[in-house]
């Protein structure tokens, strides 16, 4: 149980070590004196504390019990120990753990008015002192710490701090575990705020009067410290990391017997939840004491779905089981120490939470990432195939992997963006409270002396402020963070990042629903008013007769792509006519300005567009849009993304084409197998299309060609063996997600389908694609029939050219021409890493 040394510190700055420790929860038994009207009863006390470490039942009477009569634990107290002897011998080193970024939970365990709110209120507040204190030694990091509380009553969760009644949702997070939603979080100001803080909770949690118990808690109630802390020296700069985690500190309602507790109604029914969830609490340490063998049944109880990490999982743990030493309590005594036993032999794994990722760490990935692909490229000389074979999947299993840290210390550099600039303000804010706090300007004045009353329990509040910064100032409130809650299990789950983001999803979704179904009618009015005005009307339908002779055509090949000739001279007639370079006569749609230099806009750039914004307005200027998650990728961020890669890997043009013996055929065969990996994977149909109008077959795009192919077969690999493919912006990308991903796509190009095409236009389309003009959301027919079959080009290059106008991708003009006649030659070495083509490519995995 020994504290995290300095060094392990310092080496983590650098270097993200994230510490396991295993250990044995801590387990201590409080024997309580003999209360008043047990004194009054004439109660006997069977229970004694013999040494330091075991209780001893002495019952003379029972002897030959067949319960063990001797129970030993890591320590036991007697009636007349203080709280502060219980703090300091064990609580107080797990508790403090949480200022070294390890998560810690106290919890008291025991019967009705066995001394469990007792015990907690003194330990909270002997820990929140001695928290405080060590902030106060350690003026190198600045520290933020935060507030939260929450009870459960009668199964159903409510926040403490909060007057609105109305109960909390746990949601299931797959990393966190159990997430309590909308959980208010104060930070810390003072030790009068803490207070405060406390007397709210009080006064709030559900109390009633038993036979046993006076003032007996009816819920079991969790408060929350979170202790986030950044070195100062590091603020600001590159290698800066945060140490973040939280210290929970438990206080249980108490089993109790209806019959004893003399209890009814509502008392009774509260008490059946209580009993009915230690019951469950009980079981899961019975199970996890056994070695976790079996189900553990953390899910039967929302008590048990919290405790989770304290109960084997990333905290260190205390627990204080108290004791009544009277007779008529001895079943129940029993029971707590039975409890203690099981407790005493599950283990927890604590491992340090370092937040911030260390940007020189990302650069050093990249730049191994680069080195790998270029290695897989160009493999060294193996002596056999099989060698050569087992050497490159070796490789591309090393890329997969940095590729996913890489994504992964992108969303941490997000994340200790947001941290950071809370603790710049933080320190701004000290800096100009200096002169105004002389109350504690002195460090005499804070409580060295541990002025903490026993009796109550209480630490003098008219004491110094809590946070340290660096002079013992006041330190103002600082704002919440939005993100905070990393790996905790109270945590104000609908501030987090994820759950922003399901949010979002919801909402997009939502509204791209209804989008549809409000341009469904409108395409109904517009059809049926097409009908009414249009000069030429099918006499036998009665529909609008749309055919337009040339708007099927025959499409020639303009040139050779496999000779490295010009390859896209727009045609005459490009009103009406699109055609592929490289695909000899294939008939496809025509529309006005498929083809690439009809020059009217100038992309935006990638900051503009690449941040995702669904908006129509934020496509109104041109930009190319939707992409994953709905949102934009922009042609400027693939592009740029593509050439970034290339530059990575180190490609030169020469290289490129002195290598490539045969192309024309390698692309064919490529991009046929791109094209049946995209429809797998589920990849972006934007994407798809960038991808394919780009790539016609010039030398220089093979080794595009190859990543692009490479990846995708990582990815459907993944998927067919269940597992989450990619980080996408911090997101994992599974089948599921990717294929929710691409309908979100479908609907969204649905909606643009009105806006990009002529009434005419629309209804050739739907001739096209074999949708009748007549039917109901014949947009979203049309947009999910895009991109669905691979393997037939025609119906590829139709789907290319549907989706490139309605994201404008023609629109780009000559700018784009130019951009791509450099062939996607990397270009020269640069320092700047784009995460914008991160973001872009990630709808490729
Ligand atoms: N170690 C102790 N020394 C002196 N008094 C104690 C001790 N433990 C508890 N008491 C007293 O016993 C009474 C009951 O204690 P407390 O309310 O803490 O029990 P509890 O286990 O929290 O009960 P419940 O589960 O019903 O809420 C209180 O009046 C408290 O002051």
């Amino acid at each position: 149980m020994g504290a995290i040394a300095g060094e392990e510190l310092k080496k983590m700055d650098k270097t993200q070590v994230h510490v396991a420790r295993e250990e044995k929860i801590l387990v201590l038994v409080r024997l309580r004196p003999l209360n008043d009207k047990e004194i009054l009863a004439k109660e006997a006390a069977d229970w004694e504390c013999i040494n330091d470490t075991t209780v001893l039942y002495r019952n003379t009477l029972r002897e030959g019990s067949t319960f063990p009569s001797a129970y030993s634990f890591d320590r036991v107290y007697r009636g007349e120990s203080p709280t502060r002897q219980v703090y300091e011998d064990g609580p107080k080193e797990v508790a403090l753990s949480v200022v070294k970024g390890i998560n810690s939970s106290i919890f008291a365990y025991g019967q009705t008015s066995s001394g469990k709110t007792y015990t907690m209120t003194g330990i909270t507040e002997f820990a929140v002192a001695d928290i405080f204190d060590y902030i106060f030694k350690h003026e190198d990091r600045a520290f933020v710490v935060k507030f939260s509380a929450i009870e459960i009553y009668n199964e159903a969760i409510q926040d403490l701090l909060s007057p609105d009644s109305t109960p909390l949702r746990l949601r299931d997070d797959p990393e966190k575990g159990a997430v309590v939603e909308k959980t208010r979080e104060e930070v810390l100001r003072d030790w009068n705020h803490f207070k405060d803080l406390i007397s709210i909770c009080e006064a709030q949690r559900k109390i009633g009067e038993t036979s046993l118990n006076e003032r007996s808690s009816r819920s079991h109630q969790i408060i929350k410290l979170t202790v986030e802390s950044s070195a100062r020296e590091f603020l600001g700069k590159e290698n800066s990391t945060t140490l973040l985690a939280s210290v929970n500190f438990i206080d249980l309602a108490g089993s109790e017997r209806a019959s004893q507790a003399l209890s009814a109604g509502a008392r009774l029914k509260e008490g059946c939840h209580i009993n009915r969830s230690l019951l469950t609490l009980g079981t899961v340490i019975r199970k996890l004491s056994n070695g976790r063998q079996g189900h553990i049944n953390f899910r039967d109880s929302k008590l048990t779905r919290i405790l989770q990490p304290c109960l084997g999982g990333n905290a260190r743990t205390a627990i204080v089981c108290t004791l009544s030493p009277a007779r008529s309590h001895v079943e129940q005594t029993r029971n707590t120490l039975l409890f203690a036993c099981c407790a005493k032999e599950v283990t927890t794994k604590a491992q340090i939470n370092v937040v911030m990722s260390d940007k020189a760490l990302v650069k050093q990935l990249q730049r191994e990432l680069a080195r790998l692909e270029s290695e897989l490229r160009n493999p060294a000389p193996a002596t056999s195939s099989c060698d050569c074979g087992v050497a490159l999947r070796k490789k591309d299993l090393q890329i997969q992997k940095m590729e996913k840290q890489l994504a992964d210390m992108t969303k941490q550099q997000d994340l200790a963006q947001s941290r950071l600039e809370d603790f710049m303000k933080m320190v701004a804010h000290d800096e100009s409270s200096k002169a105004g706090t002389p109350h504690f300007r002195n460090r005499a004045n804070k409580w060295e002396d541990g002025s903490v009353s026993e009796t109550s329990g209480v630490v003098d509040p008219d004491r110094t402020s809590f946070i340290s910064d660096g002079t013992s100032t006041a330190r103002a409130p600082v704002r919440s963070h939005s993100d905070e809650d990393l790996e905790e299990v109270l945590s104000p789950g609908d501030q987090s990042e994820e759950y922003c983001k399901e949010v979002q999803c919801i909402e997009m979704e939502e509204s791209s629903a209804s989008d549809v179904i409000n341009h469904d009618e409108e395409e109904r009015t517009e059809a049926e008013t097409h009908v009414e005005h249009s000069a030429e009307v099918n006499p036998e339908t009665g529909l609008a007769q749309n055919r337009n002779p040339s708007s099927v055509r025959s499409v020639r090949a303009r040139k050779s792509w496999n000779r490295g000739e010009e390859t896209s001279t727009p045609p005459d007639d490009a009103l009406e006519t699109y055609y592929y370079p490289g695909i000899p006569e294939v008939h496809a749609v025509a529309f006005p300005d498929l083809e690439f230099g009809s020059g009217k806009k100038l992309m935006r750039s990638d900051s503009m567009s690449s941040r995702g914004s669904d908006s129509t307005e934020a496509h109104s200027v041109g930009t190319p849009m939707v992409g994953d998650d709905g949102g934009i990728t922009s042609i400027s961020s693939f592009v740029q993304g593509l050439k970034e890669m290339g530059n990575d890997i180190g490609l030169d043009k020469e290289e490129v084409s002195g290598t490539m013996t045969n192309w024309s055929e390698e692309f064919e065969r490529k991009r046929e197998q791109i094209l049946e990996l995209w429809e797998t994977c589920n990849v972006s149909l934007v994407h798809r299309t960038y991808f394919f109008l780009l790539f016609k077959g010039d030398q220089a795009d093979s080794i595009y060609m190859g990543v692009e192919l490479r990846r995708l077969s990582f990815m459907k690999e993944s998927f067919s063996q269940g597992n989450q493919a990619f980080e996408r912006g911090g997101q994992t990308l599974t089948v599921a997600s990717s294929l929710k991903a691409l309908q979100r796509e479908r609907r969204m190009l649905s909606k643009l389908v009105g806006k990009r095409f002529s009434g005419e236009e629309r209804k050739r389309l739907y001739e096209k694609f074999g949708i009748d003009v007549n039917s109901k959301r014949r947009r979203l027919q049309l947009a999910n029939q895009l991109w669905s079959k691979p393997k037939d080009i025609i119906h590829v290059v139709d789907s290319a050219a549907v989706v490139a106008k309605l994201v404008r991708f023609v629109e780009q003009g000559r700018a784009m021409k130019e951009m791509f006649g450099l062939s996607f030659t990397p270009p020269l070495p640069t320092s700047r890493r784009s995460h914008s083509w991160r973001k872009s490519m990630a709808t490729l995995f």
